[in-house]
């Protein structure tokens, strides 16, 4: 695996291999990788003839208040698990590399963008979208993979690319969850041993959902409510956003019907926000039993 800072390099690396006919895979990520982004290195991997991961904490998708200095940094142990994964190229440009200069030009993605974790993130995700826009310029990959894990972030991406006709095939991958349910999250670090044993919470909501609807609640909010009580009764967990929406427009569902429904919860520990999320078919509702 080469690693690879400026913008100028990358391209000049990948150009003989586009010119070969060799298909490219991208996996973005800020690092401190875990064994969820190595699944989406492995989807690179199986469908791709070049793999490149990029690693660059993205000031532009942090808040002012946000955690964008103390985020958790390892290259050489990122670079270490890379190579396992059979990475070909690490893109781990400097912010001086990818934003010289103040970014004029953005991506936006206004509607999306604001609901949900952009309701208690402004600004986020048009730092995600136009991060994400520059890595596809820079890259030019054939198959992006994104975490289901961030399922505003895959939707609004889809819905980015879909919109600017930008030629890539965009893959979403299951988030991979350790071993009481907690979704894996390079942020999990933050939890205190207290905060991390409540966090189990979190996956717990989720099947407590999928048990409500086989039960035949239909009620949106009966549903939101039923949660909210649920995870209160982990003192730890601080609700941001509860939400029961349409898994493709995000939008505001009136009731659950026979279509899948998104349940999407972004829950404070401390200081932590976990963000967790289920698509819910009342047809075919699947739920291991809550503890
Ligand atoms: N548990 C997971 N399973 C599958 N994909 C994941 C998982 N966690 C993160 N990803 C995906 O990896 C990519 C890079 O994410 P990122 O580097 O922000 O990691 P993260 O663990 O989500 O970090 P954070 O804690 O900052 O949210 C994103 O597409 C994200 O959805
Ligand atoms: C997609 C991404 C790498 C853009 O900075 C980031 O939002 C993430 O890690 O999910
Ligand atoms: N995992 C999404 C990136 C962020 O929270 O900034």
């Amino acid at each position: 695996m080469e690693t690879i800072t400026t913008i100028a390099e990358l391209r000049a690396r990948l150009a003989p291999h586009r010119l070969a006919g060799k298909s490219i895979g991208l996996v973005p990520t800020m690092g401190y990788l875990h064994v969820g982004h190595m699944e989406l290195v492995a989807r690179a991997r199986a469908s791709s003839d070049i793999v490149v991961v990029s690693l660059f904490v993205n000031p532009l998708q942090f808040g002012a208040n946000e955690d964008l200095a103390k985020y958790p940094r390892n290259l050489e142990r990122d670079e270490a698990m890379l190579v396992e994964g059979g990475v070909d190229f690490l893109f781990a440009p400097g912010v001086k590399d990818m934003y010289p200069r103040p970014m004029e030009a953005v991506v936006d993605v206004p509607t999306l963008g604001s609901e949900l974790e952009g309701s208690v993130r402004p600004g986020h995700f048009a730092g995600v979208a136009t991060v994400v826009t520059k890595l596809f310029n820079i890259i030019q990959p054939d198959r992006a993979f994104f975490g289901e894990k961030d399922f505003q972030q895959l939707q609004l991406i889809r819905r980015m690319v879909a919109d600017l006709a930008q030629p890539v095939e965009v893959i979403g991958v299951p988030t991979v969850r350790e071993a009481d349910g907690l979704a894996c999250s390079s942020r999990n670090v933050y939890l205190t041993p207290e905060e991390r044993a409540a966090a189990a919470i979190v996956p717990k909501a989720l099947d407590e959902a999928s048990r409500l609807v086989a039960e035949g609640v239909t009620d949106v909010g009966a549903l939101e409510l039923a949660i909210s009580e649920f995870i209160d009764t982990e003192p730890l967990a601080k609700p941001e956003v509860i939400a029961i929406r349409d898994p493709e427009t995000l939008r505001i569902v009136s009731e659950i019907g026979e279509k899948p429904v998104l349940l999407l919860l972004f829950i404070r520990f401390g200081s932590t926000k976990l963000l967790d999320n289920r698509v819910i078919d009342p047809k075919n509702v699947k739920f291991a039993k809550v503890a």
